[in-house]
């Protein structure tokens, strides 16, 4: 798997490179700590011996410590920067990737996908593959290594050093299978819980007006009982497995170590031999002990990899092989028929033009479909049947990043950064200059509201905007699209939530972005819209009706019938 994801997320002959180094320098620094081990019993030997020159193993001593250090900085320092390498690629990859899907792959449960892939699945992969990967490699490149050596030395203890290995590993192996179940059954609990205290924390307020604290209560403490009755669980059936992994390794080290001993008496085997044995068959196993820790690593990196995959495999917006591009900026919606994945809706056979030059309004009851004609022209969603053209071009033989040039967008819900006004305006056009911004606020009816903060454009602004009104956003937000100068613009119901006041001040910033360009209004306040140049009708996903606003009033239909709701309501509250 490790393979298949190092070339999945490109991570290049850099990335590999440093973790073949990675491995090579670990497993050297391990093997010049068994050097100097063996220097050292062999001065023993020496010493015992009654031999006295001893320079040459001090020169070794000396030698190997150098190199020993030398390999296990040039590890730290290579594994790290394996470790960013991966992160790097994988974050770089998906943020690529993010701008080519359809607006169908963000779901809200996606969005959180995206979130823990970004932050937690790539520095998962970076840690494990980079850092415990390469140890875990070299561990077992030295195990092997030592156990070579070991063999040839005597190769009866060697047997009896491995004697009981199988059995251990068949004992972790069946721990690890049982427990399976438990893990899941642990981490479905987990996540009950988290969900459980979220939406408590959430609603607090909430619950506090409907006095239902003391429920949530119950249900919270219900689920964190839950939680630790299954960590129990699942915490004593480790507990077993381990145990019974680790009595093996400790009886074979007894095995090995009587049988050595007899050995040794029975002047079958040297005492130096011996020796060795007995310190290099620690090294031998230290692998196969961590080998649970590395198997969890391993399903951790199985589920981070299988998540990064799926957004990495995700379908994209399709480029087309030769892009065209549109001469003029008319819009022809041509017998467009869509649904979604989910859900009732379905848009049918529409057909209508948007003239360049002229205002056309979008009405129609909630649900109708209003916003799904703009998702449509943008590509967020991929029609099923018929065609959208720009300028007599099918948008989808378009490039997409030219089709997103080409629209400006102000929408209900605007969207801010967490960053001073001026560089939320800025976003329009990463180009413009500070004069054009402020002559673009100057459009959008802001630029007086800006300069009366003592920090003016430079004001910070809270995360989505926080410390602006509705219709101030609305207008930081037609000031964007000023300053992207595009000739087909799309404002999304952006009145509906705002002050007269703001209102009239959004009506003349709009009326200032509408001039020659294509622009499609959504609304539904039908005073802002009478003046359209076409105003089209939807009803459950079909046109009903399309006309100027005083042949809709004379055709006694839905328009007819939803403007009347609205002056209704009006004298209501004036009444009220
Ligand atoms: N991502 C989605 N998945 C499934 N159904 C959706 C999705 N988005 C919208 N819908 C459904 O499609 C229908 C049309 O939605 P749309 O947002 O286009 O209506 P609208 O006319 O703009 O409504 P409103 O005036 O309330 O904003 C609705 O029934 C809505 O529930």
């Amino acid at each position: 798997m490790t393979k298949e994801l190092l070339s999945n997320i490109g991570i290049g002959a850099k990335g590999k490179g440093l973790l073949g180094m990675a491995i090579l320098t670990t497993a050297l620094g391990t093997l010049c700590n068994a050097g100097i081990m063996i220097v050292i019993l062999k001065m023993m030997e020496q010493i015992t011996g009654g031999r006295g020159d001893l320079s040459r193993y001090w020169w070794a001593l000396a030698g190997i410590t150098v190199f020993r250090m030398l390999f296990n900085s040039i590890s730290s320092i290579v594994r790290h920067f394996a470790g960013f390498e991966i992160v790097a690629k994988i974050k770089t990859q998906i943020i690529l990737r993010l701008k080519q899907f359809t607006l169908g792959f963000y779901s809200n449960e996606r969005m959180g996908e995206i979130s823990t892939v970004i932050h937690n699945d790539a520095d998962n992969l970076g840690g494990i593959v980079g850092h415990l990967g390469s140890r875990m490699i070299s561990d077992f490149l030295v195990a092997f290594i030592i156990g070579t050596g070991l063999f040839l030395i005597d190769w009866r203890m060697g047997l009896a050093m491995v004697s009981l290995l199988p059995a251990a590993i068949w004992i972790l192996v069946r721990g690890i299978q049982n427990n399976l179940q438990l893990k899941k059954a642990n981490q479905a609990n987990l996540a009950d819980m988290v969900s459980l205290f979220v939406e408590y924390t959430k609603g607090i307020p909430l619950l506090k007006a409907f006095t239902e604290i003391p429920v949530f209560k119950d249900r919270l403490e219900a689920s964190a009982v839950k939680f630790g009755e299954s960590s129990k669980k699942e915490a004593k059936s480790v507990a077993s497995y381990l145990g019974k992994y680790f009595f093996l390794f400790e009886l074979c080290y007894a095995i090995l170590a009587t049988l050595g001993a007899y050995w040794v008496f029975g002047n079958n085997l040297s005492l130096f031999d011996y020796l060795i044995f007995m310190i290099f068959c620690r090294e031998f196993y230290r692998p196969f002990a961590a080998l649970e820790g590395h198997w969890l690593s391993y399903m951790s990196v199985k589920d981070s990899y299988q998540r990064v995959a799926r957004i990495l495999d995700a379908p994209v917006v399709e480029k087309p092989a030769a892009p065209q591009e549109a001469k003029h900026f008319d819009i022809a919606f041509d017998r467009v028929g869509f649904s979604y994945e989910a859900g009732e809706f379905e848009l049918k056979n529409a057909s209508f033009t948007l003239e360049q030059g002229t205002l056309t309004a979008l009405v129609g009851p909630s649900g109708s479909g209003k916003t799904t004609i703009t998702n449509l022209m943008l590509r967020f969603w991929e029609p099923q049947s018929g065609r959208i053209q720009i300028g007599d071009v099918d948008i989808r033989r378009m490039d997409y990043d030219e089709l997103l040039a080409n629209i400006s967008i102000v929408m209900q819900n605007v969207i801010l950064f967490a960053d001073t006004i001026y560089e939320n305006i800025k976003m329009g056009n990463k180009n413009a200059t500070r004069a054009q911004v402020m002559e673009a606020a100057r459009k959008a009816m802001i630029h007086d509201f800006i300069m009366s903060l003592p920090d003016g454009y430079d004001t910070p602004l809270g995360e989505n905007g926080v410390g602006l009104s509705g219709g101030q956003k609305q207008r930081l937000s037609i000031a964007r699209a000023f300053l992207k100068n595009a000739p087909i613009v799309i404002l999304d119901e952006i009145t509906s939530n705002v002050d007269p006041l703001n209102e009239v001040k959004i009506q003349k910033a709009i009326s200032n972005l509408a001039a020659d360009r294509t622009v499609l209004v959504i609304a539904h306040h039908l005073r802002t819209i009478q003046n359209a140049d076409k105003i089209i009708v939807f009803n459950r996903g079909e046109i009903v009706e399309m006309g100027k606003h005083h042949q809709l009033m004379q055709n006694n239909g839905l328009y007819r019938e939803l403007w009347d709701a609205q002056e209704r309501a009006k004298e209501w509250r004036i009444c009220g």
